[in-house]
């Protein structure tokens, strides 16, 4: 970068899909010595909740990330609460996925439309493909353990369920009542004590969001503390947040499961040339650098570019 080109840059992206209930992503963009980071807490974290992916974007911007012990980190296709025919087109467009996650109890939705959503994946993926849901703690533990039952038999079987209930005690009390393995999003990255799902043996796999838990290396140290097989799941970033959460995967000594990190394909653009998207059901480990054309085409326009401004400056107040 030359001096004079500007430190941060606010992009929007109006998303393919509609996913929790969004449909632009928005974000900021910062650039520091080492590099690129990305600045994109959704609305509904406050100034407070904001600072960890403050955190997270300093450090890629000054800081720096781990060294990487693999090249290449295999990924799921990430299915929103569309319906089974798009559901089977994403999948077969995944860039070879052999993992599909999918997102399940979305409001309005039947158990029906589930059912066939899931076995479209399953038809699309092949008897060797895994697929797991996404539950994003909607359910109550009667409901959990009820749709689960149905769910894995639509499925073809479960590889696991993500967040089928709100709180750490709910989680446990439905991983003692069904045989699928259960894995803990937000009660990891909204927790005040992330070891609480741990000390409750409420799950088989914990997912990591870079972002959310204030970086890559704070990201490498939980892990270590948590003991659990790790999936590394991005937070619908560009591809200068999916950098991170590669870089992560990339660093972390064991890595069982595909990581959600193939979402850029959710994107009606990026801020690259060349977004992080996988080739054969994996994304290669590299870092891409935003370009002028790519990042013009993003801005935001300038309201939501001085909301993001004063947000980013509201909390960088906070970690001051
Ligand atoms: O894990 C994936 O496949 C993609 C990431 C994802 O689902 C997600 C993205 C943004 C916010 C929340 C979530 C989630 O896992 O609940
Ligand atoms: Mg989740």
């Amino acid at each position: 970068m030359s001096l004079a080109s500007p430190p941060s840059h606010v992009y929007a992206i109006p998303l393919r899909t509609r996913f929790r209930g969004l449909t632009v992503r928005e974000g900021v963009l910062l650039h520091g010595d080492a590099g690129w980071g990305e600045f994109s807490p959704f609305w509904d974290y406050d100034v407070a909740e904001s600072a960890a992916w403050w955190r997270a974007a300093r450090e890629a911007a000054d800081g720096g990330w781990p060294a990487p012990v693999r090249t290449q980190i295999p990924v799921n296709v990430t299915v929103p609460a569309v319906d089974a025919a798009t559901a089977r087109r994403l999948v077969l467009g995944s860039g070879g996925c052999r993992t599909a996650k999918v997102k399940v109890a979305e409001p309005g939705q039947s158990v029906d439309d589930e059912v066939a959503r899931l076995e479209a994946v399953r038809e699309a993926l092949g008897a060797d493909g895994a697929v797991r849901i996404d539950a994003n703690g909607a359910w109550d533990v009667e409901t959990a353990v009820a749709r689960l039952r149905v769910l894995d038999r639509a499925a073809g079987g479960l590889e696991y369920a993500e967040q089928p209930v709100p709180t750490v005690a709910d989680l446990a009390a439905v991983r003692r009542r069904t045989h699928v393995p259960i894995a803990a999003d937000e009660s990891i990255r909204r927790a005040e004590d992330p070891l609480a799902v741990v000390r409750a043996d409420a799950a088989d796999v914990v997912v990591l969001k870079v972002q959310p838990l204030g970086g890559v290396r704070a990201c490498v140290r939980l892990a270590e503390q948590v003991g659990l097989p790790v999936v590394v799941s991005s937070a619908l970033e560009t591809s200068v947040g999916l950098a991170a959460g590669v870089a992560l995967a990339a660093a972390l000594p064991e890595l069982p499961y595909a990581c959600g990190l193939a979402t850029a394909q959710l994107l009606t653009r990026d801020v690259v040339a060349d977004p992080l998207l996988p080739v054969d059901g994996a994304i290669p480990v590299r870092r891409p650098a935003p370009d002028a054309a790519s990042l013009a085409a993003a801005a935001a326009p300038p309201p939501d570019d001085a909301r993001w401004r004063e947000r980013l400056a509201a909390v960088a107040t906070v970690v001051a």
